[in-house]
């Protein structure tokens, strides 16, 4: 069968769908909805509309093994083979590009800024990596500036067990952090003073693996059910303090932010690439790392941009200003070595999980992804464009996360915001 689902010229009767810079038909999203009336619905974003999956199933317009879609979370749906996404996909595409269609599923749709969006999945675990080699070269110079990138680093994909329970989507405002820190008269308990945000990428588990077997890496893909971003909060007072030898704790505990959609797998299947090459030197990984097959595809081809919008900017109606830009391609693991690793020692990952892949910087200064590295440590302020300064996180700044999928011969899909404000 021909996959016409990406094709660039494909029509799409839902107004305002066609070249819609984010949500055209060439991405299908899934996400989880609600509308005041009745429970939360699984959805897929098309243009500015949000499509009911849960009515779609009803009339039977979607391959009818997919039936965990009139569930209130997508946990089923990506427990169940690529394959049935794939089939959904295919499915959803004919749908919106037939004319025909429209009037039978119309009433189906809705706009987004009448609908509220939800977490996608009940999500069981969440853990995050530290893969951006960039981010921690830097990070790691200013918490140990003897020793910036431990030996390890180029060995193993680095991660840390975080906290599911704090994970939300939508504009749930993060409230500003107390805790524990380091100072001249000895430890103190209090508001964060060094409040920052980490630009990543969240990886959604999908089928997973049984209790005490691994992935190989080549199976890997199949696990990998999409993507979205993710912001991990981060309290780099309490972080320096706490994170000896075990590593980050309630300095990112206390809230992550992602955005709502996840961009399947299969939507992302025309933004592959190659896995930049390892620096001349770098040891080659284990065996149960490497997969030339992963080397060859198992990047993604994807522009980040962080902005933020202060409470005088907002105040004065100006617009957010951007604080980084540049490609996903700065990880120095792919998702595959990252989720082959995790359950190479044979603890399950189960469908819903969530994986961070680590701050995201670029190698150049346009790019850090975090403001402990763009105010090098809090020592050189950045102004803004209004003439407030800012080292880290003030109460009422709100940070934007932005990410757009672009390849030549393909329609460009965006993952939609990941947008939170920070409150005293
Ligand atoms: O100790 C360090 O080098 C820093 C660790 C982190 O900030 C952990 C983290 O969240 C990693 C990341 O996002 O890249
Ligand atoms: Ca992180
Ligand atoms: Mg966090």
């Amino acid at each position: 069968m021909i996959d016409h689902s990406h094709d660039p010229a494909l029509p799409c009767w839902v107004p305002g769908a066609t070249d819609h810079p984010e949500f055209p038909i060439q991405n299908l999203p899934l996400g989880v909805f609600s509308d005041g009336e009745g429970d939360a619905r699984i959805g897929t974003r098309i243009g500015d509309h949000v499509l009911d999956l849960r009515g779609l199933a009803e009339m039977g317009l979607v391959p009818p093994e997919l039936g965990s879609l009139s569930d209130t979370t997508l946990n089923s749906l990506l427990a169940r083979p690529a394959a049935d996404r794939l089939a959904l996909r295919h499915a959803l595409s004919a749908l919106l590009s037939d004319g025909g269609q429209a009037a039978r599923i119309v009433h189906l749709l809705h706009r987004i800024d009448s609908v509220t969006m939800q977490l996608p999945a009940a999500i069981g675990d969440y853990t995050d990596f530290y893969a951006g080699i960039h981010h921690a070269e830097n990070i790691g110079k200013l918490f140990r500036p003897d020793a910036p990138l431990l030996p390890n680093y180029k060995h193993i994909p680095i991660g840390y067990h975080g906290r599911a329970s704090s994970v939300t989507v939508g504009d749930v405002p993060v409230r500003w952090p107390h805790g524990q820190r380091a100072g001249p008269e000895g430890p103190s308990f209090g508001p964060s003073q060094r409040l920052d945000y980490e630009l990543e990428l969240g990886i959604w588990v999908g089928p997973g693996n049984a209790h005490g077997e691994p992935i190989a890496i080549d199976a890997a893909p199949e696990h990998i059910a999409g993507f979205c971003l993710l912001n991990d909060w981060s309290a780099r007072d309490l972080q320096a303090w706490e994170y000896q030898p075990l590593g980050p704790f309630l300095a990112k505990s206390f809230h992550t932010t992602i955005s709502p959609w996840i961009i399947t797998a299969e939507a992302m299947a025309p933004f592959r690439i190659a896995q930049t090459p390892r620096p001349e030197g770098d040891p080659r990984p284990l065996p149960y790392l490497w997969s030339d097959a992963d080397q060859a595809s198992g990047a993604l081809a994807l522009n980040l941009e962080v902005l933020i919008e202060t409470a005088a900017m907002r105040e004065n109606g100006l617009a957010p200003h951007r604080l980084s830009v540049g490609p996903a391609s700065n990880l120095y693991w792919t998702p595959a070595q990252m989720l082959a690793h995790h359950a190479s020692n044979g603890c399950p990952l189960n469908p819903g999980d969530l994986l961070g892949t680590g701050t995201i910087s670029t190698p150049t200064p346009d790019g850090r992804g975090s403001l402990m590295e763009i105010s090098e440590g809090g020592k050189s302020p950045l102004t803004l464009p209004n003439g407030e300064t800012r080292t880290f996180l003030q109460p009422g700044d709100r940070i934007i996360m932005r990410a757009m999928a672009q390849a030549t011969g393909a329609a460009s899909i965006g993952f939609g915001e990941c947008s939170a404000e920070v409150v005293a």
